[in-house]
């Protein structure tokens, strides 16, 4: 029935127990905080943890999966489930991505490298975040012939010189899919982070700027401004690199068409949470949202993501592609998430504790720790693609 080949990861861990060989970190999700967390610096650790102001918003987010259960199907001749997921025009072998995180620097040493090797190996697409410790260039030769999209935190400076330079830079190097997050012009109030004093732009070793001190545009903006190169005043760079792309104040629907017009490519806004906003970015004509709240970082007192995601597909959904994120941490969250109509799934904060935890191969284990749990979810639940047509609203019951 399924032409899909299974994936494996399990077959090989247990054959590996057989002669003892122990896989990098656990195998249940929940215990990924708590090892990285003994692994991290408390300052690195409070920042992927945190979330806004007393966590309501990150809690909606996990409690939201909680209101739909699965209900499996019996004698249906179930097989391996086929998880492949066609998105702008192209093929991808499992329904997931990683989302975009910045500053990797601060959770282990090979940072974003790690980060797209393991997911070119993994085969799932990886979105680069502008707020990055490593450059444009060097993650897409780690990220080889993967899928790798680009995210922007879009900067604001006059003519819009570093957008464009971003962009081309972007293009050049192979990100085919440009990821505008909407929910960031300013970071949210974290009292990890400030109870930390811990702002990682600001730190003297530049980890989240990379993007910026690798710009000839803003290399060069910065020398006619201060007669000195990027190198000789990093702190001042920094500080104004960090004012470049969170400015402080928003862009507005209207500034989208100068991104259309400086991006051959898809579009897609990250941190869509109404219909009406839906709405609106079917009226701009971009090519796709997340539906996103940043993992409840930016804004607290938030409703869960996934509990506004049915009413943005009913809304938009026949328009332009619905991906989704925020709280996402087991193959069931997944698949509650597409059954509700998403096209594909952002992976998060659960990246970055493998990434911690054990580099490239700690990113690879939760990858394939999370398509192999989908799989079997989905197998077991007799369905027998990821796609809408199998994967729907009808295999789910809404618990209250
Ligand atoms: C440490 C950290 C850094 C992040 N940096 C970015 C970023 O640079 N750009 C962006 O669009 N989203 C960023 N995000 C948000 C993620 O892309 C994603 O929306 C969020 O992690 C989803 O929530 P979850 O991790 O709780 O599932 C970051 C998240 C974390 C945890
Ligand atoms: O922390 C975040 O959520 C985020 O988007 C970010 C902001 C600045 C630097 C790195 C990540």
């Amino acid at each position: 029935m399924s032409t899909s080949k299974p994936h494996t990861y399990e077959n090989e861990v247990y054959a590996n127990g057989l002669q003892n060989i122990k896989p990098p970190i656990s195998f249940y999700p929940l215990d990924w905080e708590a090892a990285a967390k003994e692994v991290l610096p408390a300052e690195s650790f409070g920042y992927v943890w945190g979330s806004a102001g007393i966590r309501e918003t990150d809690d909606n987010n996990r409690a939201a999966f909680r209101k739909w259960s699965i209900v499996p199907s019996r004698l249906v001749k179930a097989d391996f489930p086929n998880l492949k997921t066609s998105l702008f025009g192209q093929e991808y072998e499992y329904p997931i991505a990683v989302a975009p995180v910045g500053v990797q620097h601060i959770f282990h040493r090979d940072a974003e490298i790690a980060a797209a090797t393991a997911a070119f190996k993994e085969k799932i697409p990886y979105i680069l975040s502008s707020a990055s410790s490593t450059s444009i260039e060097d993650v897409a030769t780690a990220n080889s012939t993967g899928a790798r999209w680009f995210q922007l935190y879009w900067p604001s400076n006059e003519n819009n010189d570093i957008t464009i330079s971003l962009l081309k830079r972007a293009k050049e190097t192979g990100y085919s899919v440009l990821v505008v997050t909407l929910d960031t012009y300013i970071l949210g109030w974290r009292p990890s982070d400030l109870t930390n004093a811990f702002n990682p732009f600001l730190r003297p070793d530049n980890i989240g700027v990379e993007l910026g001190f690798s710009d000839p545009v803003f290399r060069r903006q910065f020398r006619e401004r201060h007669g000195k190169d990027v190198e000789d005043d990093r702190g001042t760079a920094a500080a104004e690199w960090a004012h470049i792309i969170f400015p402080g104040t928003s862009h507005s629907w209207e500034d989208l068409k100068f991104l259309q017009d400086h991006w051959d490519g898809p579009i897609v806004l990250k941190g869509i949470q109404s219909v009406r906003d839906a709405e609106q970015a079917v009226e701009a004509g971009v090519q796709g949202i997340v539906v996103s709240n940043h993992g409840g970082r930016q804004q607290d007192g938030g409703v869960g993501s996934l509990d506004v995601l049915p009413e943005i597909v009913d809304a938009v959904g026949d328009r332009l592609e619905v991906i989704f994120d925020s709280g996402v941490r087991t193959g069931a969250d997944i698949a509650r998430a597409l059954a509700l109509g998403a096209k594909m799934v952002l992976i998060g904060r659960p990246y970055v504790y493998g990434l911690a935890i054990a580099g490239e191969a700690g990113v690879s284990h939760v990858l394939r720790s999370l398509c192999g749990d989908l799989e079997l979810t989905l197998h077991l639940s007799g369905i027998p693609s990821s796609s809408s047509k199998h994967l729907n609203r009808s295999v789910l019951r809404r618990n209250v």
